[in-house]
């Protein structure tokens, strides 16, 4: 088996006194979309924010490209490659859609022809080119907080529930977009409430439960398979049709 593009091993996070993470194991292969699963509270986002080193994991280790960086400052880690996306929409809301790409893009100057390439996806972008951030609407911030994400190319994306609130029209576009991403230059880590949205869109799942993941395997079983969804998710076998 090739090696993982990254992988947990074992990773404990405390926060304060509450232990949060209690052994999480994971693997992200190199390429294509991996996809993180569970119930409100099981741990996605603190995982995300571990790996990312914005909290500590306090034992275990992470692992990206055969480098440990569990003890890694979080501009060590973005240098290396890692984006990520939280849920709340990180966007300069006093300035344009032009100046939040700006500041994301590392030589302080924008490459046209990657700005064309995300705007092809992305239409609503250069329609509000010269507007402040703030005043688009919660899809729109969206397309901004990932636009700012991968206007560098990066190795792994970590997006934080992308489709949370959002129009099933703006979901759609989304959908296109990371379809596009995982097939071009990304490898994405996606955490998600909306089995709809990744259930054919995910190569690779796992499924988080009381700070561990308790199911890991390939995305096509767990969507062919309505007693395993049940199981883990606790979905009924109507909620996804
Ligand atoms: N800053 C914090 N202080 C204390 N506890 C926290 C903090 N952040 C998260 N937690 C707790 O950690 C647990 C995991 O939270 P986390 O946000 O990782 O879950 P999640 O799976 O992403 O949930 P959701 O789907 O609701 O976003 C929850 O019980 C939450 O209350």
């Amino acid at each position: 088996m090739p090696e993982p593009l990254l992988s947990l091993s074992g990773v404990h996070t405390h926060i304060g006194q509450y232990h949060i993470l209690q052994g999480v194991d994971l693997v992200v292969p190199r390429g294509g979309l991996s996809v993180l699963l569970g119930r409100n509270g099981a741990g996605k986002t603190t995982t995300l924010r571990t790996i990312m080193g914005l909290w500590k994991a306090s034992a275990g280790s992470i692992v990206f490209e055969g480098r440990d960086i569990t003890k890694m400052s979080t501009p060590d880690i973005a240098r290396l490659g890692i984006a990520y996306v939280p849920e709340s929409m990180a966007v300069f809301s006093e300035l344009t859609v032009r100046e939040n790409l700006l500041l994301a893009a590392r030589g302080g100057a924008l490459d046209s022809a990657r700005v064309d390439w995300i705007c092809g996806f992305f239409p609503a972008l250069k329609k509000f080119w010269n507007y402040p951030a703030g005043n688009l609407s919660g899809g729109q911030k969206q397309m901004v907080a990932i636009a700012r994400a991968i206007v560098e190319p990066k190795k792994l994306l970590l997006v934080d529930e992308p489709t949370k609130g959002l129009a099933p029209a703006i979901v759609q576009s989304l959908m296109a977009a990371f379809r596009e991403l995982k097939d071009l230059d990304s490898t994405i880590l996606l955490v998600e409430q909306n089995f709809n949205f990744v259930r054919t869109l995910g190569d690779t799942v796992g499924v988080m439960d009381d700070g561990r993941v308790a199911h890991a395997g390939a995305m096509r079983e767990l969507a062919e398979d309505d007693a395993l969804q049940t199981r883990l998710l606790g979905l009924s076998l109507d909620s996804h049709q």
